[in-house]
């Protein structure tokens, strides 16, 4: 499994967030060397499947961000068709539950040492208080994470998602064990967009996140890696 990174710059995960192959090709050669792993979501598998993993896999450790939600018996076969493509990371729903999770678990041990890091996705940093509780969720944010991340971690995942606003209650209730992958961060000045519960990348790391996820400060920058490489410098030791 991918290591729990040492150094500020091993901790930055670029979300490579476009469904143009070219351009994704383009943000992987000039980030991959001052990252930790490069995350591949939704658009780009959605436009050109597992061709896009293999592609960027040359480059650095690839983050597969699916957010896989499903019956069980769905989700541990959508994990073994991805586990030929070598993800450093996966992504599920904490919200799918146990059963799922304990499935996916089960089937990504079919990969043996090289398996790849399961992430529970807890609530998503795009949803403000007021938005989760219209889904029917009784309590805040950080209550509903702490509930999944330990629904979760009891399931099997490696890891959690969650907003930088969680992190240090998370590490209250669960100490350092769970690696802690953290969206939702954004550098002093830049645009919040759609997201709701956000921080710098510098307090997401000192209140414990093990790496930090940035999509568009850095590929809507003039000079993506000149971008990356400033939030890294500024990343706690
Ligand atoms: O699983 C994720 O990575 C994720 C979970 C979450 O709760 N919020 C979230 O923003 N993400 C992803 O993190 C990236 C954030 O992108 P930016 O908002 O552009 O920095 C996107 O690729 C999202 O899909």
């Amino acid at each position: 499994m991918l290591a729990r990174p040492q150094q500020p710059a091993a901790r930055l995960i670029p979300a490579i967030d476009t469904a143009d192959p070219a351009r994704a090709a383009a943000l992987a050669a000039a980030l991959a060397p001052c990252c930790g792993a490069l995350k591949l979501g939704l658009e780009l598998f959605a436009a050109e499947g597992p061709a896009a993993v293999r592609a960027m896999a040359g480059a650095a450790p690839v983050f597969l961000d699916l957010k896989l939600h499903d019956i069980p018996n769905t989700v541990a076969g959508a994990v073994r068709s991805l586990l030929p493509l070598r993800p450093a990371m996966l992504t599920l729903h904490a919200a799918g539950g146990a059963a799922m999770l304990a499935a996916a678990r089960e089937a990504a041990e079919q990969a043996g040492v090289a398996r790849p890091i399961l992430l529970a996705v807890t609530v998503l940093t795009s949803l403000d208080a007021a938005a989760l509780a219209a889904t029917g969720v009784a309590g805040g944010p950080v209550q509903q994470v702490l509930r999944l991340a330990r629904l979760a971690l009891e399931a099997g995942a490696d890891g959690l998602v969650c907003s930088p606003r969680e992190v240090a209650p998370i590490r209250d209730a669960f100490g350092a064990a769970p690696l802690l992958v953290v969206p939702g961060v954004r550098p002093a000045g830049s645009e919040s967009g759609d997201q709701a519960r956000t921080a710098t990348p510098a307090e997401a790391v000192a209140a414990g996140a093990d790496w930090i996820v940035v999509g568009r400060p850095i590929t809507g920058a003039s000079d993506p890696a000149a971008a990356a490489r400033a939030i890294a410098a500024g990343l706690p030791a």
